[in-house]
């Protein structure tokens, strides 16, 4: 029997990325709902208890519908792409990469919370660094990024790309979420282990898809000092032979004098640079990946092939 996959909110921004991805699956049987019946509660209902796995791509409260749905229904398993559910202990949190272990926990689990685009970025600089005991959990994390308008779905799509929306944006580039309240705050403090919420200040090109993530760090404020060696030897230890996240050599990223946010855009993949110069202690820690791509889609269908056995 093939797994019985169900895409809630598949005719969504996310939705359809992952759809994408999983078009040429023979080994899977895709449960479907029209684009005109997507919000039948009944038809949901029906797919969501007759699939193996519901991949949710829909805003969080009809996300937690959903999960409420399937509450008592153990034959289903959850992947949910929304902010609803990522800091719940009862969630596995789908960020293979982020610790020893991780990939195993969300093979095994019933329910995992796919990151978001940014915090993937974010905790994949973090973790390793307080895991190796050079980050202080009450160090002050500042996080600055930059995504493509899809992260913003639908509406921000027509916002960019409609010159006649009402609420049409002609801006080439600008920051958001200067109330430094954004919702991705929680899981970059949960599962970047930091007691202080970090400063997260966001911003969008004009660029569909795409994605820079950066932590700037002064490092003799770390435990021990470290050198740039000793950080950027921090990230390749902890990543050692992961597929999905790369940590690009020292020397390649001293040769690099720009940083192209699109670069890996197609891809499900993301790369870490670190950047500095030895010995004025300070470091700037760079996660470029594609927001839909291993920032929500790329990550969901990777989660989702663990949670079938198959290889990350
Ligand atoms: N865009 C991105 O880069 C990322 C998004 N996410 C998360 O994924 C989720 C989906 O985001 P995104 O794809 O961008 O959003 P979109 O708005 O592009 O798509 C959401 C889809 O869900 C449908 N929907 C909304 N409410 C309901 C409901 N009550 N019942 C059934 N269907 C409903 C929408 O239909 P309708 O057209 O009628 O509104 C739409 O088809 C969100 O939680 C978001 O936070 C995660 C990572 C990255
Ligand atoms: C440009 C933009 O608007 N980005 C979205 C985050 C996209 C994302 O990661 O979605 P979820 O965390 O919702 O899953 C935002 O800042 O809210």
């Amino acid at each position: 029997m093939k797994p019985k996959i169900f895409i809630d909110g598949e005719h969504g921004t996310t939705g359809l990325q992952i759809r994408t991805r999983l078009a040429g699956r023979t080994d899977l049987e895709m449960l479907s709902i029209p684009e005109v019946d997507r919000r039948d509660r009944g038809l949901r209902e029906e797919m969501l208890k007759e699939a193996d796995i519901a991949i949710l791509c829909l805003p969080d409260d009809a996300a937690r519908e959903s999960v409420a749905i399937l509450d008592g229904v153990n034959s289903t398993r959850v992947i949910d792409t929304s902010t609803a559910h990522r800091i719940h202990p009862d969630w596995a949190y789908g960020f293979a990469e982020m610790t020893e272990g991780q990939s195993e926990r969300i093979a095994k689990a019933r329910l995992v919370a796919n990151p978001g685009c940014y915090p993937t970025g974010a905790i994949s600089l973090i973790r390793p660094l307080r895991e190796a005991g050079i980050l202080p959990a009450d160090y002050p994390v500042t996080v600055n990024a930059v995504s493509g308008y899809t992260g913003g779905g639908k509406q921000m799509i027509a916002q960019m790309e409609d010159g006649a929306h009402p609420e049409h944006i002609a801006a080439p580039h600008f920051l958001y979420g200067l109330a430094l309240s954004h919702k991705h705050l929680p899981e970059m403090q949960t599962h970047g282990l930091v007691d202080r919420t970090p400063i997260f200040s966001p911003s969008v090109g004009r660029f569909a898809q795409g994605m820079i993530v950066q932590l700037p760090l002064h490092l003799a404020d770390l435990d021990g000092a470290p050198s740039l060696g000793d950080v950027y030897a921090a990230l390749d230890r902890h990543y050692a032979g992961k597929t999905i996240v790369e940590v690009v050599p020292l020397e390649v990223s001293r040769s690099l004098s720009r940083l192209d946010p699109t670069m890996l855009n197609g891809t499900d993949t993301m790369k870490l640079f670190v950047f500095g110069t030895e010995g004025r202690g300070q470091a700037n820690l760079v996660a470029v990946l594609d927001n839909l791509g291993k920032g929500a889609s790329g990550a969901a269908v990777q989660n989702m092939g663990l949670m079938l056995g198959q290889a990350a």
